[in-house]
């Protein structure tokens, strides 16, 4: 995987990756905690400034408009930041410019979770997720495993089926220690 930027291991943002509902934001604000370091959510920050939830955005303005806003705004997170921990949208790095972007400027956490233990989680997560709504379970599947190709694309990957939030977190901040420090 290239590497292209000149930013210190040790002080680029680490950009948690992986399907809707794994985990990204709750792992995302306990390593920031562990860390002592800002913790920035892409679907927060973009709530944040549209005054709007995504549901809404997504109904009022369209997902092309939600995907420009999110590229654009990884993209800059990427380039002009540095030590923050950023929980993307479970389809930002779906995008090539999204993924060219963390992989060069940021260390990328995959989360990986099973489909056995993610369609247990749907129930919770159903409501403001606007891609999973009047979905068939079938479906939802179908965009799983399609998506697996681009969280192929990573520097670490924690596998999360059966951990705690916490132990995901701690595992996270060892693997990325581990591999730094060696
Ligand atoms: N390791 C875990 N074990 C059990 N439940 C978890 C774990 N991690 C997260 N959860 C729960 O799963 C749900 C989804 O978590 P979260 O919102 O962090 O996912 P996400 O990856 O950020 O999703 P999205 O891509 O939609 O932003 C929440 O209810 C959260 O409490
Ligand atoms: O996986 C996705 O495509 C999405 C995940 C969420 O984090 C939000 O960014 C939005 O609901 C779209
Ligand atoms: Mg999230």
């Amino acid at each position: 995987m290239g590497t292209y930027s000149n930013i210190p291991l040790r002080e680029r943002n680490i950009v948690l990756i992986g399907f809707m509902g794994v985990g990204k934001t709750t792992i995302g604000q306990l390593v920031a905690k562990k860390l002592y370091r800002d913790f920035i959510d892409v679907d927060q920050e973009i709530e944040k400034r549209h005054h709007m939830s995504i549901p809404a955005i997504f109904e009022q303005m369209g997902e092309n408009y939600f995907r420009k806003v999110e590229r654009e705004l990884i993209v800059d997170l990427c380039t002009n930041t540095r030590l923050k921990i950023i929980s993307l949208g479970g389809g930002a790095y779906l995008q090539e410019e999204v993924r060219n972007a963390c992989l060069s400027h940021g260390i990328v956490v995959f989360l990986d979770l099973s489909w056995e233990n993610w369609k247990d989680r749907l129930p919770s997560i159903v409501h403001d997720r606007p891609l999973l709504k009047n979905k068939a379970l079938e479906e939802i599947k179908q965009l799983f495993e399609l998506r697996k190709q681009a969280y192929s694309q990573h520097h670490y990957r924690v596998a999360t089926d059966g951990l705690d939030p916490e132990t995901v977190a701690i595992r996270t901040i060892e693997l990325i220690r581990e591999r730094n420090t060696n």
